[in-house]
């Protein structure tokens, strides 16, 4: 649909043409990177090796850069059941110390959600598979591809001798879909070190709103993730013989679930939406500005009805609201077949995406409360725990730092377009530490399309986004430099 408006300036020329000639080559390490299990969700030793591995890849390839690489232990993941397991390290790499030219630093995950071809896949998951130009797998899109854009670029001007225009740092984690363990401490100790000499900090770890116009986000929601678990006992019932005489932890927890959000999406914790910031007009406007085919979008996304009609009201619910999810239930029989079970104790996940400006620890109160008023006119003589297991920040940028006007100029060269200017519905956990701990903006600038479908089965990244994502790296590094010498 958009083709490059002006032929890109001396240097990019040679890279351009060296990522689509090398276009193969990246698209096969992509693959071996998708062949590694590196799966943080479930916490088994198995996949915290798969997630080891993944690290040493990584660096790896950094050290392949030319990159100097710490890989920082990052210590042990505490479970709720006592368990430890180890968290992978984290990567910290940097290229380049020249004082002219502006510092880049780069962070991305190499975790992924999990996946099973048992789930409804096309294709295993764990096998890259091109069809029709697109590349099926898990974590193609979120997030090694554009990790692997981000080096891409970077390997195009090493391979052709160019000289970098920016001093190039990779902070690169493996933890991401667990909530960033270990990585706020980490970034709060290397404030002075490592974050000293960054000039701004780019994250690739969202979609755009379309499937061909480039996007540039400025604000993702938080999340606050809750568990809450109904004990009878340890051991399951045989639902004939002890069926009707007990309190049934799945009924209870059923009822509890039931009564978090309502069929319009509104929840129902009461007082949840009191800090909400108030809508404003400058705010309605930029959502009129935004290009998105509702009926598209929600034919695309194969659903029948969404819950709101308007362009507005879509993008305000799934940006700018809180939302409430529910996950799922452990211990609950969701196998097939009809086993007659009564599970002794399960626990339901559910989280609450949070917005500008709720407090955690007043949801984390608010949940609480609801969920105890509710168990408590059942009478159930179960046992009920909430806790919430993760509190992650939403985030928002502030858009007239320059490297937006970078990403701009970059997309505009790649593109021939201006980005939509977006915010995400999901979640990047240490966007907000780095900027308010590093004090240095952090900008996302995506490379997927609307449809790779991030955590769901069939995944996919583009073929045409992960190359042109690669180019669009390698001018943003250029226009970076090029601002650097106007600040
Ligand atoms: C791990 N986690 C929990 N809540 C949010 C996350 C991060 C993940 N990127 C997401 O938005 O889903
Ligand atoms: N892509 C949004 C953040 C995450 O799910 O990894
Ligand atoms: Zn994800
Ligand atoms: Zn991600």
């Amino acid at each position: 649909m958009f083709s490059a408006s002006t032929p890109p300036p001396g240097p990019l020329e040679k890279v351009f043409q060296y990522i689509d000639l090398h276009q193969d080559e990246f698209v096969q390490t992509l693959k071996e990177w998708v062949a590694v299990e590196s799966d943080s969700v479930q916490p088994v030793p198995r996949l915290r090796r798969e997630l080891h591995r993944m690290a040493s890849l990584a660096a790896d390839r950094l050290r392949g850069l030319g990159a100097r690489v710490a890989s920082v232990d990052a210590g042990f993941q505490q479970l709720p059941d006592g368990q430890t397991l180890p968290i992978p390290p984290i990567l910290l790499a940097e290229l380049g110390s020249d004082p002219k030219k502006p510092t880049v630093c780069f962070y991305g995950h190499v975790d992924v959600q999990p996946a099973r071809q048992a789930d409804g896949w096309l294709t295993d998951p764990y096998t890259l598979t091109e069809v029709d130009g697109k590349l099926y797998g898990r974590g193609t899109t979120d997030n090694k591809g554009p990790v692997l854009a981000w080096i891409n670029a970077v390997s195009a001007f090493k391979a052709l001798d160019e000289d970098l225009p920016v001093n190039v740092k990779f902070l690169i984690e493996g933890m991401e879909e667990a909530g960033s363990l270990a990585l706020e401490e980490l970034v709060r100790k290397e404030k002075s070190g490592f974050f000293s000499s960054v000039d701004c900090i780019v994250i690739s770890d969202n979609l755009w709103i379309s499937r061909r116009k480039p996007a540039l986000i400025y604000g993702t929601r938080g999340n606050s993730y809750f568990t809450v678990e109904v004990k009878c006992r340890d051991q399951d019932f045989h639902s004939g013989t002890f069926g009707g005489i007990l309190n049934e932890p799945m009924a209870d927890l059923v009822a509890l679930l039931g009564s978090l959000v309502d069929e319009s999406g509104r929840i129902l914790v009461p007082g949840i939406y009191e800090r909400v910031a108030p809508v404003t007009e400058e705010e309605k406007r930029m959502y009129e500005a935004i290009d998105l085919d509702v009926g598209e979008f929600r034919s695309s996304s194969q659903v029948k009805r969404l819950l709101f009609d308007t362009k507005e009201e879509l993008l305000m619910h799934l940006w700018r609201y809180p939302s409430l999810s529910i996950h799922g239930i452990e211990g609950a029989f969701h196998e097939p077949g009809a086993k007659t079970v009564i599970p002794g104790r399960v626990t339901g996940k559910f989280s609450i995406r949070l917005v500008p400006h709720m407090d955690m620890s007043v949801v984390e109160t608010q949940v609480k409360q609801h969920l105890e008023y509710i168990f408590s006119k059942r009478n159930s003589s179960n046992q009920m725990t909430v806790s919430m297991a993760l509190g992650l920040h939403p985030w928002i940028a502030n858009i007239s730092d320059h490297q937006y006007l970078a990403a701009k100029r970059a997309i505009k060269t790649v593109f021939g377009t201006e980005p939509d200017m977006i915010r995400d519905g999901s979640t990047i956990p240490i966007a907000k530490t780095l900027q308010d701990t590093t004090q240095k903006s952090v900008i996302m600038l995506p490379l997927g399309a609307v449809d790779d479908g991030e955590h769901s089965q069939n995944e996919k990244i583009n073929r045409w986004n992960y190359i042109q994502g690669s180019k669009l790296f390698a001018a943003f590094f250029l226009e970076m430099a090029k601002l650097r010498s106007s600040w």
